[in-house]
């Protein structure tokens, strides 16, 4: 059987250790190289987490030959992941996006080179189940509740704010509803940023603290009625059966996805 030969970028971070030990663990995977700009060391055998595992470490991108990588893991910065992913498509490397931030213009641009270059790839704001499903249903209830209210809570070293999921729930629920005011049109704010950020007229609040991994409420409110719909990410590990199914399927598409509903 020919296994995927897999990079994981990032694979010093929260992620990208939880990823490099998923990818080394599934038969199905081979592990070809990690990346991170600022690795001092060559191989991944110099970390005690991995003393038995000969991969080597790359340092700079220029260095990794595109002919040995089927897929690229990307679980880096927001800083990053664009000339990361955008490295990937150019070399016919299908990329495994978890990294949030891209803007919406860089994500068109990326959609463009996948599809001049013919080559499949995933941009997933979450890998959870619990989280996707989530926003399906939000989607679904807000043609009935069109007031909604975002909560989002995540650790405390999070770069990003919003995050990319409930960015995501917020654009997948503007697809069904009009741009509307909510509360009231007279509001003022006493104190900077006490009703959040605004998404089309929708609050996104960004709660930041220790102890915290990924989690998410929509809150619907309606004349004499509320609806909550809520996810948690309790750790790390619970979003690895995605990244395994996305790096199974990727190489079956010839455009860059968004969202990994499209390969459930
Ligand atoms: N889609 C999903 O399901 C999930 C997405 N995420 C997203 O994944 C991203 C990473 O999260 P997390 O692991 O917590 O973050 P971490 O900060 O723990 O890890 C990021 C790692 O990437 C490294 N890095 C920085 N620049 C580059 C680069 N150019 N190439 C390769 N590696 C680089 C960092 O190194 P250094 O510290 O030296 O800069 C760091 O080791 C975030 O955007 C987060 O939102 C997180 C969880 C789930
Ligand atoms: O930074 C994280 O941790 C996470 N980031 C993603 C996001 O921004 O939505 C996915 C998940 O929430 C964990």
């Amino acid at each position: 059987m020919v296994m995927i030969k897999v990079l994981v970028a990032g694979f010093k971070g929260r992620m990208g250790n939880t990823t490099t030990k998923m990818v080394l663990e599934n038969t199905d995977f081979e592990l070809a190289g990690v990346y991170d700009p600022s690795a001092s060391e060559s191989n991944l055998s110099e970390l005690p987490d991995f003393e038995n595992e000969d991969v080597p470490v790359y340092t700079k991108a220029v260095d990794i030959d595109g002919s040995t990588i089927d897929v690229w893991i990307d679980f880096t910065s927001p800083v990053s992941v664009y000339e990361n992913v955008k490295f990937a498509l150019s070399h016919s490397i299908s990329p495994v996006i978890g990294t949030t931030g891209l803007t919406n213009d860089q994500v068109d641009e990326l959609k463009k080179i996948a599809k001049k270059n013919k080559v499949g790839g995933l941009i997933a704001p979450n890998f959870g189940i619990s989280a996707v499903l989530l926003m399906q249903f939000a989607q679904q209830a807000a043609k009935y509740l069109p007031d909604v209210e975002i909560i989002e809570m995540h650790h405390d070293k999070k770069l990003d704010a919003p995050s990319g999921t409930a960015l995501n729930t917020a654009k997948l629920i503007s697809e069904v509803r009009k741009q509307k005011i909510q509360g009231n049109p007279e509001e003022k704010e006493s104190l900077i940023g006490a009703r959040g950020a605004d998404y089309e007229g929708m609050r996104i609040h960004s709660v930041r603290l220790p102890g915290y991994v990924a989690h998410e409420q929509v809150l619907f409110g309606g004349q004499g009625e509320a609806l909550t719909i809520r996810q948690d990410s309790f750790d790390r590990i619970s979003f690895m059966s995605g990244v395994e199914v996305a790096v199974k399927k990727i190489r079956d598409y010839d455009e860059l996805l968004i969202g990994l509903e499209n390969l459930l």
